[in-house]
């Protein structure tokens, strides 16, 4: 059957190479790129990075480009390479129009033929008890502990297609498309760890979550249930304590304090914080340095985050990656946006991989928690048009 996409995502769909295609979509900006021509493969947390990202963009500028564009991944563990380059052609535009939900494309259906969690059922909860009795002797308040689930789908996935129906299905999300060595990491995140305009800095973590339901009565029940939760409501002033203390030494003013507000995604709802701060005039820090600053924030790690680091590479059984990571973009100005990669999946051909986390504090129930993880990965499910109950 034809297909018809708006004019903007057809235009997406049609981009060839598919291989070097970068895209990132938000309410503020579209950026597209295509080709590489500079790698920025080192860790941000290596000494040499911040010269790195300098010399990059001095090439740059030297060779007659005004105000050169890096793009690209960070990893959940700052001590990963990054995977950042500067394109050979980028475009930042006007975010496409978000009202194209009509044109999910409904015959865009795949089915798993093998699936795999790590950690398995069993597994996921032994570890969430082993961090609740964690928080009786260590400095520990909340860990975020997470699970992949690999699947093997009938066919090879058409990238583009899935990233027109991600968009079409997730209309307000942060949309994203980044090619990684040897598959493509994609999604649609709800969470913006950082956006800088000019001297202006806007954050807005989330965390405390409950599953959308079909039943309109009971979806708002669910709504005010989070609202109300004293469990969740802590969960979430950890996250945006941390982050307001982490700004509070390199900002000039920070906003005030908001009250937390409930977001919904079309399968979750969320507890959210807007966080706003205005930068220095003189020697403001770089998007870089605010990045290092504060992720990852207790919203993917936890609190305090040394101790959350070292409970998630004791207990979780497969290495993140760029999940929980970043993905986004910084120009030479210092301008950029960069939200948190979840909700995401790396796909190579017909093999696909999802992930997904949830806080963990001394009131959570490790059922509660499998089940809250499982509801994260139906964003990408539905987006891969999987029908079936893998999860
Ligand atoms: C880690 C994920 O989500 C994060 C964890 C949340 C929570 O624990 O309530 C909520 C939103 C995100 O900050 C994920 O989607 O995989």
């Amino acid at each position: 059957m034809d297909i018809t996409f708006p004019e903007h995502t057809n235009a997406l769909v049609s981009e060839r190479p598919q291989a070097d295609v970068f895209l990132f979509n938000s309410n503020s900006n579209l950026v597209r790129t295509n080709g590489i021509r500079q790698r920025i493969s080192i860790p941000l947390l290596s000494n040499t990075f911040h010269q790195e990202v300098q010399a990059v963009f001095q090439r740059e500028q030297a060779q007659g480009r005004c105000n050169p564009i890096v793009v690209g991944a960070i990893p959940f563990d700052m001590n990963q390479p990054a995977q950042l380059v500067v394109p050979e052609w980028h475009e930042r535009v006007k975010p496409l129009d978000r009202t194209f939900s009509s044109f999910v494309d409904k015959d865009f259906i795949h089915h798993a033929s093998e699936q795999s969690f790590a950690p398995s059922h069993t597994e996921f909860l032994d570890i969430i008890e082993q961090a609740l009795s964690s928080f009786e002797n260590s400095p520990l308040k909340k860990v975020v502990l997470s699970k992949i689930l690999k699947l093997t789908l009938d066919r090879k996935v058409d990238v583009p297609r899935l990233l027109s129906n991600i968009m079409a299905q997730n209309p307000s999300a942060y949309h994203f498309s980044v090619p990684l060595k040897n598959s493509v990491l994609i999604g649609a995140s709800p969470e913006l760890l950082l956006r800088k305009q000019g001297n202006k800095i806007f954050s807005n973590p989330l965390a405390g979550s409950a599953k959308r339901l079909d039943n309109l009565d009971a979806d708002r029940q669910a709504a005010k249930t989070l609202a109300n939760s004293a469990k969740d409501q802590y969960e979430h002033r950890l996250v945006v304590d941390a982050i307001r203390a982490a700004l509070l030494p390199v900002v000039e003013s920070l906003g005030e304090r908001k009250e937390s507000s409930i977001i919904a995604t079309p399968t979750m709802w969320h507890l959210s914080t807007d966080i706003e701060a205005t930068l220095p005039a003189i020697n403001p820090p770089s998007m870089f340095d605010l990045i290092k600053q504060i992720h990852p924030t207790p919203a993917m790690c936890g609190t305090p985050t040394v101790s959350a680091q070292q409970h998630i590479a004791a207990l979780e059984p497969h290495q993140r990656g760029f999940f929980s990571g970043l993905v986004g973009w910084c120009d030479a100005e210092g301008n950029g946006e960069w939200a948190i990669a979840i909700r995401c999946a790396e796909v190579s051909g017909n093999k696909v991989t999802l992930f997904a986390g949830a806080g963990v504090v001394p009131d959570s129930n490790p059922e509660s928690e499998w089940l809250e993880t499982s509801a994260k990965m139906r964003t990408m499910l539905n987006a891969f048009g999987i029908k079936e109950d893998v999860i």
